[in-house]
């Protein structure tokens, strides 16, 4: 994993259409070795169908895609570039073990077949046929059987799609000990609160552009403001929502919620002018921006 300098990925003006359907708008991304990058947004919003690009599967309409400066293809050729994806490529009657050995009988050069079981943690269950497997299990052998070349970068798709809690844990902790020693991840995803807490940077896509790339924190930040929800027996709506820096109120009961970019001078009027008791003030949160900004707020 040499040539730091070298994006692991570079994507400059990559449109793809489907007939009318334009799956991908403009997308310039590149991703830095070693990074873990979450790339989050809707249903259709073009995940795969870039993943699909950055794996040579298929040609953007426009524009260019690079990985490790190379053609996918030829990086793919090399060995440099692994997939986890959801479904399919597993064969029933093998067991765990089988699967990775007769996988890695089609590579020249691969890991040893003990290490790979034991980063995706799934040595106790070697022998187990994957029929037998669950879900989380199965995706945890794709996960060993992508590890086998070593790939300077790794496209995962939904990846922990059926791991229980203790299975996520591991199967993080595996990945981020790769990344320190170089290796790249992009994965796909619909959690919002996997992406904030296991990628180093997460690019927000919806309708086929980037709508955000930075830091959960830094995606949080753009959905600015807090909410302040109050039990109150008699407010006046309108004095409230013209206080300054209020965006909406809304009286639901005997409570009003408030939407403002300054919580104090709502907190103080509410409590010094009304009868207002039980204040809870929030920070808007990382699905609040996500919402806003792939425009899918109700
Ligand atoms: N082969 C294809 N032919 C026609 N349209 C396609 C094709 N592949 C994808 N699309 C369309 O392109 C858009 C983007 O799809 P894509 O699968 O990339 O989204 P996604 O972000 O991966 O969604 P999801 O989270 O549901 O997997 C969708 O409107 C989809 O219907």
């Amino acid at each position: 994993m040499t040539q730091n300098q070298t994006p692991a990925v570079a994507l400059h003006g990559v449109t793809k259409k489907f007939g009318a359907v334009e799956a991908v708008r403009g997308i310039d991304l590149e991703l830095h070795q070693g990074e873990i990058v979450a790339f989050l947004g809707p249903n259709g919003a073009g995940k795969t169908t870039t993943i699909d690009m950055v794996l040579g599967l298929s040609q953007p309409t426009t524009g260019t895609v690079q990985v490790l400066g190379m053609e996918p293809r030829q990086a793919i050729a090399r060995g440099l570039v692994s997939a986890v994806m959801q479904t399919g490529g597993l064969l029933k009657d093998l067991s765990v073990r089988e699967t990775v050995q007769y996988t890695a009988s089609l590579f020249a050069d691969t890991r040893a077949v003990d290490d790979v079981l034991a980063n995706a943690g799934i040595t106790g269950i070697a022998d187990r046929k994957v029929a037998k497997c669950s879900g989380g299990e199965q995706q945890r052998l794709r996960f060993a059987m992508a590890l086998l070349s070593d790939p300077a970068l790794l496209l995962l798709d939904e990846p922990t799609t059926g791991m229980d809690v203790e299975g996520r844990r591991t199967f993080w902790s595996a990945i981020r000990r790769d990344a320190e020693q170089g290796r790249t991840v992009l994965f796909a995803t619909h959690y919002l609160e996997e992406a904030d807490q296991y990628a180093d940077r997460i690019v927000l896509v919806s309708k086929g552009k980037i709508v955000a790339d930075g830091s959960g924190a830094e995606i949080r930040a753009l959905a600015s403001g807090r909410s302040i929800r109050a039990t109150v027996t008699d407010v006046d709506t309108e004095h409230l929502a013209a206080l300054g820096g209020v965006d909406g109120v809304e009286v639901r009961g005997d409570s009003v919620l408030i939407h403002a970019k300054d919580s104090d001078v709502v907190a103080r009027y509410l409590l010094t002018e009304t009868d207002a008791r039980d204040l809870e003030i929030t920070a808007k949160g990382l699905e609040d921006a996500f919402l806003s900004l792939t425009g899918n707020e109700e």
